[in-house]
C-alpha cells in the first residue's frame, strides 16, 4: 500500500488529495476555500477539516499522511515524521509565519485524530532554501543579535520550486546539475528564486512570507525604517502594524481587492489604480529576475508557476518584455495556448528557455512523507 494523504492547510484554504506516488495516480482531491470569510466553505479550519475526512471517508487505506508545513525555522533542514517535540517546535514558529503555520498545526492535530495509527510526516516550504549561500541568508544587522533569535533569510514555496525545477530539467531532457533556473511562483502568496544547479542560492521571501514580490494581501520589499515611522505618525502599535503589512498590503491594499482575476478586469475596464497596481506588481517581479540573472551569472530556464503563473499569460508576457538583453523571448502562440500542460512558451532555439511548469506541491509532499514513513 502507498497510498498518502496529502494535507496543504494554507493560510485561507485547505488543499487535500489522496495520492499514490509510485503508481503516480491522484484518487482524490480537492480545495475549501476562503475558510472564515462569509460564503466560505467552511467557518475555520476545524470546521474544514471535519468536512475533508468525511470527504475522505473512514475506510480509506492510508500508508502515511503528508503535511505541508511553511515555516521550519533553523531547526528543520528536510522532512521529519510527526511527534508532539515536533509539534511544539513548529508552534514555537508560529510568530514567523501568521498566516500559515498555525493553520497548518490545526490540519496535523486534526489528521492525526483521525488517523492515529499512521506516520505524519510535516514537509517544510522552508528547507529546500537551506543550501543558500550565507552571503544570500545573512542580513546585514547585529551579529549576536540576529544569531540569538534566529533572523535569518529562511524563504519558502521550497517544495514547489524543487518539484519545478526538476520537472524543468526533466521536460528539457537536460541534466539539473547544469542549469541556472530561475522560478517564479505567482500565487496568492508569490516570490522568485535562483536555483543553480538544483539548489537553492537565493529568494525573495526572508525571515517570514512577506519579503519580496508584490502579493495579494502581502506589501513585499520597503524601507524597513517605514515601520517605526507609521507606527509614530498613525499611531499603530505592533500587532496593528503587521496586520497592515501582511494582510491589507499588496493588491488589497493598492487597488481593495487581492485577487489577481479582480484586479485584471478592472484594469481591462480603465480602472487607475488597478493599472498602476499591475505595473507596480511586474517591475517588482522584473526587478528580481534581473537580480537573479546578476547572481547565478547568467540563465538558462525561467519557470512559470502557482495560480498567477500557470494561468495569466498577459503578465507573463509583460513581466517578460523588456529582458530580450538577457536572451529572454516569447512566442505569443505558445504563451496564449490554454493548456495544462509542462511547456515551452519561448521560441525554439533561445538562450532562454520560457517554460510553464504546473506545481504539485501535494504531489512532491507525497513522496517525500511516503520515502521517510518507509
Ligand atoms: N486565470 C487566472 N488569471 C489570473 N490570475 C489567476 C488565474 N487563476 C488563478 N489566478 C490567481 O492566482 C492566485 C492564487 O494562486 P494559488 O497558487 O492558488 O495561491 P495560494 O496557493 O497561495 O493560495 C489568485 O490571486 C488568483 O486570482
Ligand atoms: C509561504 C506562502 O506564501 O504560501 P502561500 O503562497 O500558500 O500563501
Ligand atoms: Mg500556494
Amino acid at each position: 500500500m502507498s497510498r498518502v494523504f496529502v494535507v496543504n492547510s494554507g493560510s485561507s484554504s485547505i488543499k487535500y488529495q489522496l495520492v499514490d506516488p509510485v503508481a503516480g495516480e491522484t484518487i482524490l482531491s480537492g480545495t475549501l476555500q476562503r475558510l472564515g470569510e462569509p460564503g466560505g466553505d467552511a467557518a475555520n479550519h476545524d470546521e474544514g477539516m471535519r468536512i475533508v475526512l468525511e470527504r475522505l471517508g473512514p475506510d480509506a487505506e492510508v500508508a502515511a499522511v503528508g503535511h505541508r508545513v511553511v515555516h521550519g525555522g533553523a531547526r528543520f533542514d528536510r522532512a521529519v515524521v510527526v511527534d508532539d517535540a515536533v509539534i511544539a517546535e513548529i508552534e514555537k514558529l508560529n510568530d514567523l509565519a501568521p498566516l500559515h503555520n498555525p493553520a497548518n498545526l490545526d490540519g496535523i492535530r486534526a489528521a492525526r485524530a483521525a488517523f492515529p495509527d499512521v506516520p505524519h510526516v510535516a514537509v517544510f516550504d522552508t528547507a529546500f532554501h537551506q543550501s543558500m549561500p550565507e552571503e544570500a541568508w545573512r542580513y546585514a544587522i547585529d551579529r549576536e543579535l540576529a544569531d540569538r533569535h534566529a533572523v535569518r533569510r529562511y524563504g519558502f514555496h521550497g517544495t514547489s520550486v524543487k518539484y519545478v525545477t526538476e520537472r524543468a530539467a526533466a521536460f528539457l531532457g537536460r541534466p539539473l546539475g547544469e542549469l541556472k533556473q530561475i522560478v517564479l511562483h505567482l500565487g496568492n502568496g508569490a516570490s522568485i528564486t535562483a536555483v543553480d544547479g538544483g539548489r537553492s542560492v537565493d529568494t525573495s521571501m526572508g525571515l517570514t512570507p512577506l519579503e519580496g514580490l508584490v502579493m495579494g494581501t502581502r506589501s513585499g520589499d520597503l524601507d524597513p525604517a517605514i515601520v517605526p515611522y507609521l507606527g509614530r505618525v498613525a499611531d499603530l502599535d505592533l500587532g496593528e502594524l503587521d496586520a497592515l503589512l501582511n494582510k491589507r498590503s499588496g493588491l488589497l491594499g493598492l487597488t481593495g481587492t487581492g485577487d489577481m482575476r479582480d484586479v485584471q478586469r478592472a484594469a481591462a475596464e480603465g480602472e487607475p489604480r488597478a493599472e498602476q497596481a499591475l505595473a507596480i506588481w511586474r517591475h517588482r517581479v522584473k526587478h528580481y529576475v534581473g537580480a537573479y540573472a546578476a547572481i547565478l551569472g547568467g540563465v538558462d530556464v525561467i519557470a512559470f508557476t502557482a495560480g498567477i503563473g500557470e494561468n495569466n499569460p498577459l503578465l507573463r508576457r509583460r513581466t517578460m518584455t523588456g529582458l530580450e538583453f538577457l536572451g529572454i523571448r516569447i512566442d505569443d502562440d505558445r504563451n496564449e495556448l490554454d493548456s495544462r500542460a509542462e511547456r515551452r512558451i519561448s521560441p525554439d532555439r533561445q538562450p532562454v528557455e520560457v517554460l510553464v511548469i504546473p506545481t504539485d506541491e501535494e504531489l512532491e509532499i507525497a513522496k517525500q512523507a511516503l520515502a521517510l514513513a518507509r
